[in-house]
């Protein structure tokens, strides 16, 4: 099934703490050849190479932001140094981040806002862990970490972000979620948004993460909720990656 026009397919690959200058080379060299026309790819490598592209071929995003403005953090990097970067898209809200950097709610909601208001896209991430789906709790679980941006910035928020929905037991692991599975919550998230308003959630689109390859794209993006993924292992491998890209073009 085509997505609507306005919802075109995002790739998204999430390099964590990977990769090098090497990887950069090999990436843009194989994205080179490529012409996409029916997806929008983006690339997030560590913070220190996000000046180290110069590939037309797809977007850079960063994986993190502080959500403090400047001052005596050290460490931190802040958004209106990433704005002054060829950096379009910012992912918030891992749950990496959430698990090893006690990121709340709370505080992925204000880095939602800070992305925002310097014109960037945030590349939101929610998800459950195996506890969590198994104790029946997962959509209110969700719920409650849609509510934290909804309730900091105002359902709006989502015309201007794209949603990715990662399941914490398919990330690294191998073991991908069905395409019915994924759908199942892909249209949960969107109904719930739409109970704010309906046209925002028909817009909003709504990523796949969790040990996605190139076997599995095609049958994940083609469910009528699901808007693309966001890549981790195979991203860091330019063949496999192009390849999903492919996978995605193909459904444009
Ligand atoms: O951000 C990407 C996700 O955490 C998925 O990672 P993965 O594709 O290695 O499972």
């Amino acid at each position: 099934m085509n997505k609507p026009q306005k919802r075109k397919i995002l790739v998204a690959g999430n390099w964590k703490m990977n990769g090098n200058l090497a990887l950069i080379d090999s990436m843009s060299q194989t994205f080179a050849t490529q012409d996409f026309k029916h997806v929008d790819v983006v690339v997030c490598p560590p913070a220190v190479y996000l000046s180290s592209f110069n590939e037309p071929d797809f977007a850079i995003g960063a994986q993190n932001v502080s959500h403090l403005d400047g001052g005596a953090y050290t460490g931190e990097v802040s958004i209106s140094m990433l704005s002054e970067l060829p950096v379009k898209y910012v992912i918030v809200g891992h749950s990496e981040r959430r698990e090893y950097f006690n990121e709340s709610n709370e505080l992925i909601a204000e880095k939602v806002y800070k992305i925002l208001e310097c014109g960037l896209t945030p590349i939101f991430c929610i998800g459950e862990s195996e506890q969590i789906r198994e104790s029946g709790k997962l959509f209110g679980f969700l719920a409650e970490q849609l509510d934290a941006v909804i309730n900091r910035i105002g359902i709006q928020a989502f015309n201007q972000l794209i949603v990715a929905y990662e399941p914490i037991w398919a990330i690294g692991t191998g073991k991908t979620a069905t395409p019915e599975q994924a759908q199942e919550v892909h249209h949960f998230i969107r109904e719930h948004l739409a109970g704010h308003d309906a046209n925002t959630a028909s817009g909003v689109r709504i990523l796949y993460g969790g040990s996605v390859n190139a076997a599995s794209a095609s049958a994940l993006f083609s469910q009528p909720d699901v808007d693309g993924g966001l890549v981790g292992g195979a991203s860091l491998k330019p063949t496999e990656f192009v390849n999903i890209c492919l996978a995605a073009e193909q459904l444009g």
